[in-house]
């Protein structure tokens, strides 16, 4: 494709998102090359200056197993949620608040523009109850079990987000939370991301990981178009799991609630971002509550 026409198809998406909000999760899996990393924020930066209200929700799963396992503790999931007592939760606050989110603070402001980190406790913006028992299947048997300090997200007060959007700077939002009388709680980025774009009836939901997008049961093929209900029919059947569950989980909720489309984009390839909101067939995966014609 020449030049000329590599505009020419952007130009109509660049037009149609002007003015839109987007929340845009940074995976964890998906912010291991720096190179990499520099460039998804590059693009993040270009879409708020075409006139986008850009939201950057980051995650840092891996980063907080890492630090879990060089103090002697194994982490452990269930339903894609990680097992959290009091220690893992302080470890969870200094990798996502304390590291990942000014890391990500700074690259904005070397690509040019101003980024903001908050986290969900920062001036109430997420309010969250600590999760209940979870039922899991144990041998032939179900057996309830606790994941500590997780949340479960009741309240988005968006304001805060809004008025930093409204005065020209990239929020960047740590998964983290605070019940009604200020206890920290760990929230799975995915949710929060899902939440926020309800939340701030964001136009679209970008989740940035390390896979080319929703795959069949063998991994060998990416559905580019999904509905809600073939979602469902991928949940029912086992092709989804681990991580793969919050982040589907999240964008149905968001689809279900207005946000337009809900995308799953390899992170880990150079300008996916870009690719997937300003070309035609994309390069990941979008899920939207019917078939819509391009
Ligand atoms: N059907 C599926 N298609 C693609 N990935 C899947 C699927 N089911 C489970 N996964 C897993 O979900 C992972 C992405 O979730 P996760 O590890 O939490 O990423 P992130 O840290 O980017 O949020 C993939 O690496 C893959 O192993
Ligand atoms: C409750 C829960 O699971 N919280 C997550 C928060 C970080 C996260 O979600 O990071 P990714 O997006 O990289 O997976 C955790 O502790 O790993």
């Amino acid at each position: 494709m020449n030049r000329q026409s590599v505009l020419m198809e952007a130009l109509p998406y660049i037009r149609k998102f002007h003015g839109k909000t987007i929340v845009i999760k940074l995976g964890g899996h998906a912010m291991v090359d720096p190179k990499i990393m520099n460039t998804v924020i590059e693009d993040a930066v270009l879409l708020h200056y075409v006139g986008m209200r850009v939201v950057l929700v980051h995650g840092g799963g891996p980063e907080i197993t890492q630090k879990m396992q060089a103090l002697g503790k194994e982490p452990k999931f269930i339903g894609g949620l990680r097992v959290t007592d009091a220690e893992t939760l302080e470890i969870a606050q200094m990798v996502l608040a304390g590291k990942i989110s000014s890391a990500i603070v700074s690259l904005i402001a070397k690509n040019g523009a101003r980024g903001v980190g908050v986290s969900g406790n920062d001036g109430g913006l997420v309010i969250a109850e600590k999760m209940p028992l979870k039922k899991i299947k144990v041998g032939d048997h179900e057996e309830e079990v606790d994941l500590g300090f997780v949340g479960e997200i009741r309240e988005i007060n968006s304001k805060l987000l809004e008025t930093l959007l409204d005065a020209g700077y990239i929020p960047v939002v740590s998964p983290l939370a605070i019940d009604r009388k200020g206890n920290d709680l760990n929230i799975n980025a995915d949710t929060m991301a899902g939440e926020i774009a309800v939340a701030l009836k964001a136009f679209k939901l970008i989740s940035l990981t390390d896979v080319d997008g929703v795959m069949d049961k063998d991994r060998t093929k990416v559905f580019h178009r999904l509905t809600l209900k073939n979602v469902d029919a991928l949940m029912a059947d086992g092709t989804i799991s681990g991580g793969m569950i919050p982040k589907l989980e999240a964008s149905m909720i968001a689809v279900r609630h207005g946000v337009e489309g809900a995308h799953i984009v390899n992170g880990n390839a150079e300008h996916n971002l870009l690719l997937e909101l300003f070309t035609d067939d994309g390069v990941g995966t979008m899920i939207t509550a019917s078939m819509i014609c391009l």
